[in-house]
């Protein structure tokens, strides 16, 4: 999968909206890793929550032209730059600023991708819509995600995937058994250790 360009974006924006990192960069390689799938889906529906500044929405919807790619992120100039990283790379996408993919239609989504903020804090930072929110997850650096995991079996078209993100101190397991109990079998994709983060992508149909 190629990596979008985003030399149309001035570095001092990313005082503001989460600059693509070894993170963003794992979830891009997940995707390559299960393209065949993906392709052989042939999704009409993919949705990025939380897409920052759209390196990873982009990136697929450059793999996978027949596919009507959506972001939303919490973060309007998130919103905005995600846009203007697939106008640059010259692809679709429909960016909404929105709480996780709480005003969406059910059952729509072939495909849901998540790189949320993933790092242990205080309860009381995470929520806003600042730079703070790329990265403040509370308990366990789980409560933003743990939310979108409850929606995801209503969100999901049948048959659909959903590709996330974690680290080691989120707990996976305790999240594998949250999705099992959803009825979800699930994979992990790829795995990564950077710097002090052990990174996992895990993929849930
Ligand atoms: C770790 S950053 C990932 C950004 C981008 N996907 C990437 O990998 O480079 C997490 C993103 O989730 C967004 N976010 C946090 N809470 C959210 C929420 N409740 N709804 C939508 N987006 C949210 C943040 O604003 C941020 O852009």
């Amino acid at each position: 999968m190629e990596t979008p360009y985003q030399n149309h974006i001035d570095k001092a924006d990313f005082d503001y909206v989460y600059e693509p990192a070894e993170d963003s960069f794992l979830l891009i390689d997940a995707l390559e890793k299960d393209l065949k799938y993906l392709k052989a889906k042939n999704p009409m529906l993919c949705l990025e929550v939380g897409s920052g500044s759209g390196v990873i929405i982009t990136a697929l919807a450059m793999a996978l032209p027949n596919t009507f790619c959506m972001s939303t992120d919490v973060n309007l100039r998130a919103c905005v730059m995600s846009k203007l990283t697939a106008n640059y790379n010259k692809v679709q996408l429909e960016s909404i600023n929105m709480d996780l993919a709480t005003s969406t239609r059910d059952n729509i989504f072939d495909v849901v991708i998540f790189n949320p903020p993933y790092v242990v804090t205080e309860t009381a930072e995470c929520g806003g819509r600042d730079i703070a929110a790329s990265w403040a997850g509370g308990v366990k650096g789980r409560e933003v995600t743990d939310r979108l995991l409850d929606m995801i079996p209503k969100k999901l078209a049948k048959n659909g995937t959903f590709y996330l993100l974690l680290i080691k101190e989120n707990i996976p397991d305790e999240v594998i058994k949250i999705m099992s109990e959803h009825g979800f079998k699930y994979e992990m994709v790829i795995e990564r250790k950077v710097k002090n983060e052990h990174q996992f992508v895990f993929k849930f149909y």
